[in-house]
């Protein structure tokens, strides 16, 4: 589903690539946690995948689209397919939380539209649904501002569900969230990862959440991947390589 070739960003003024990767490959259904101590490169990363950046070599492909060598148009229509989730969770907050997951259509729709706001009937019960989804149901009508930081996140995962994506990307969704809530938005993202058989791909700081949650453990260190396997063989080991200076 997505794959990188060789893929290097080295940011104007650095002497050291931030991201240095050869190969790697997801398939639909894995659920993948990116661990790295903070500068590790993860952010970068997850950009490169949504083609928020672009690297500076290497190729990656999404399905049969080589998202390095599309045009902005094109790489827009590519990027429908990917449902994005934010440590500050990107919503606008004078704004109700229907209204806010109704701009997940936004890429599918014609400027126009969006420009007057005008959203079908079919639009807004698909929104209805997966705001019940989240659990908001009765917060529909409330404004963003007014929420929890968990409440928030709900609210960011419904709009990135709502553009009905095939791939769920997450840059440190839970960094800003206490230790219980953070397990919920988890429970919330692997019950939707396995309902709609999505590929995910999150960084996340928290250790114990990427040994409950992920199929799979990718580690990056100085932008290298040090560690690419099951969370079971996350070893101490493993875990002291990718946290130690
Ligand atoms: N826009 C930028 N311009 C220059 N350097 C950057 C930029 N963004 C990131 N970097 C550098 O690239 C490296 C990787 O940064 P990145 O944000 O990807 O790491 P991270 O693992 O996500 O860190 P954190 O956990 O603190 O968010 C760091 O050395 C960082 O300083």
């Amino acid at each position: 589903m997505i794959e990188l070739h060789d893929v290097s960003v080295r940011y104007p003024g650095a002497n050291t690539d931030a991201l240095s990767i050869k190969s790697l490959s997801f398939k639909q259904g894995d659920f993948i946690c990116v661990l790295g101590k903070s500068g590790a490169g993860k952010s970068t990363f997850i950009r490169c995948l949504n083609g928020l950046q672009r690297p500076s070599s290497g190729e990656i492909y999404l399905a049969d689209n080589q998202i390095t060598a599309i045009s902005t148009g094109e790489l827009r229509k590519a990027r429908r397919e990917m449902g994005m989730i934010f440590q500050h969770f990107n919503l606008i907050p004078r704004l109700t939380v229907m209204q806010n997951v109704l701009t997940g259509t936004f890429g599918y729709r014609s400027s126009f539209k969006n420009l007057i706001g005008w959203f079908s009937r079919d639009e807004i019960e698909q929104a209805k649904q997966i705001i019940s989804d989240v659990g908001l149901s009765e917060m529909a009508n409330r404004k963003v501002e007014n929420l929890s930081g968990g409440q928030k996140q709900r609210v960011g995962i419904a709009r990135a569900m709502l553009q009905q994506p095939k791939v769920m990307l997450g840059d440190e969704p839970v960094s800003s969230l206490d230790p219980g809530t953070s397990s919920h938005i988890f429970k919330l993202l692997k019950e939707l990862h396995l309902r709609l058989g999505l590929l995910t791909v999150i960084n996340v700081h928290d250790v114990e959440l990427a040994r409950r949650f992920a199929t799979r453990i990718i580690a990056l260190k100085d932008g290298k991947v040090i560690f690419d396997s099951i969370p079971e063989h996350f070893s101490t080991e493993a875990y002291r390589k990718t946290y130690e200076s």
